[in-house]
């Protein structure tokens, strides 16, 4: 029996990972939680003939707190994509005003109802709004950093999508071939080409300008999203695909699936010194950044492990130069998401 509650469940990408998740066979139940339109999604997923039992959640005004809590209660895994999406001419950071807050009083009741579920953090700015988690199950006294998950994996797809064209394989092989770490923004984003795979060869005979234009590609995606929907929101659909392709390993592990070794799975952003081994690859290679995005290795819902990339996939100097420059950005954010659930009353 598995409970799943996805809280903005009736926004672009709420609506379409919904329906991903109802057709996973693992779900008995789904909790669609929104501050709008939860039930009308709910009615119209729990028509599709799956085991999933679906219940739509949604307030009845601003001091309604049942309709979360019973979203919530006895939930195993909460995806979060609650929250305002960029419109042309913005970046992720200037949703931090209105995207912390909602988060901060998502995840508190998350710690207050469901203090044992995993929690998966899609809403933007990643790089500040899974800090801000972090702090706020800290001060509940209920922080697993084993189960707290900034969902990055749009990058990896992204990565796999666009080297597949540059250099002629299908995308679907591509899979644990590049991996992408670091944050989810501009150029806290770097994609490591693992060197060690059959890839390698091909990608070594791109020139340096094809690699460049293809990390900035992977860098910026969403901003060639945001551009064509013209003022209609971000990714929705491709993120959709990406946060159910971190779920299912989410669930997979919950099933007793542990995540394969055989190839380097899907990065999150995790705080690392809640890990073993973190805190040494923070201090050693990472310049005390706590909070990164890595290779995961997940058994029973939670993290067993990471691939640690300095060690297992022989980064280049070209990679570690991205790494450097990602490590500014990802310090202001983490210090600006901490910070304001430092001053909030929870
Ligand atoms: N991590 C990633 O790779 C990634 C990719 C794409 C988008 N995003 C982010 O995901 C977020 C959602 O994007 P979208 O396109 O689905 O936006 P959207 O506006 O279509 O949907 C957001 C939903 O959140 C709901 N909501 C707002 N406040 C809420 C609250 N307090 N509780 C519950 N629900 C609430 C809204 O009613 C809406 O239905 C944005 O912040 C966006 O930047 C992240
Ligand atoms: O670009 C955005 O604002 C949404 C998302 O983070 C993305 O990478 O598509």
């Amino acid at each position: 029996m598995v409970k799943v509650t996805v809280c903005g469940a009736a926004g672009g990408i709420g609506q379409p990972l919904s329906l991903l998740l109802k057709l996973n066979p693992q779900v008995s139940e789904l909790a669609l939680f929104d501050i709008v339109n939860a039930k009308g999604v709910a009615a119209d997923l729990s028509h599709i003939c799956t085991p999933a039992v679906v219940n739509g959640y949604q307030p009845a005004n601003k001091e309604d707190k049942t309709a979360i809590v019973d979203a919530l209660k006895g939930s195993d895994l909460v995806v979060i994509p609650a929250g305002v999406p960029r419109k042309p001419g913005m970046t992720r950071a200037d949703l931090f005003n209105i995207n912390a807050s909602i988060i901060r009083d998502l995840v508190a009741n998350i710690g207050r109802t469901a203090p044992n579920a995993a929690i998966l953090i899609i809403s933007n700015p990643v790089n500040a709004t899974v800090p801000i988690a972090a702090e706020v199950l800290k001060k509940l006294g209920v922080f697993n950093p084993r189960k707290l998950f900034g969902v990055t994996t749009l990058d990896s797809v992204r990565a796999e999508t666009f080297l597949g064209e540059l250099i002629d394989v299908a995308p679907t092989s591509l899979k644990g071939k590049i991996s992408v770490i670091g944050g989810h923004s501009g150029d806290t984003i770097v994609p490591l080409i693992n060197v060690n795979s059959d890839i390698a060869s091909k990608v070594n005979k791109l020139s340096k300008s094809q690699y460049e234009k293809f990390i900035n590609r992977v860098q910026f995606g969403g901003d060639e999203v945001v551009k064509a929907k013209n003022g209609a929101g971000s990714a929705t659909l491709s993120m959709a695909y990406a946060g159910y392709r971190f779920a299912e390993g989410v669930l997979d592990s919950l099933a007793g699936k542990p995540t394969s070794t055989t190839t380097v799975p899907d990065s999150s952003y995790i705080y690392l010194p809640g890990v073993p081994g973190g805190k040494e690859l923070a201090s050693k290679s990472l310049k005390n950044v706590d909070f990164f995005s890595v290779p995961v290795v997940l058994e029973n819902g939670q993290i067993k492990s990471f691939i640690n990339p300095f060690e297992s996939l022989k980064v280049t100097d070209d990679e570690k130069k991205l790494v450097e420059t990602a490590l500014g950005g990802l310090e202001s954010s983490i210090k600006q998401g901490s910070s304001f659930v430092q001053g909030s009353k929870l």
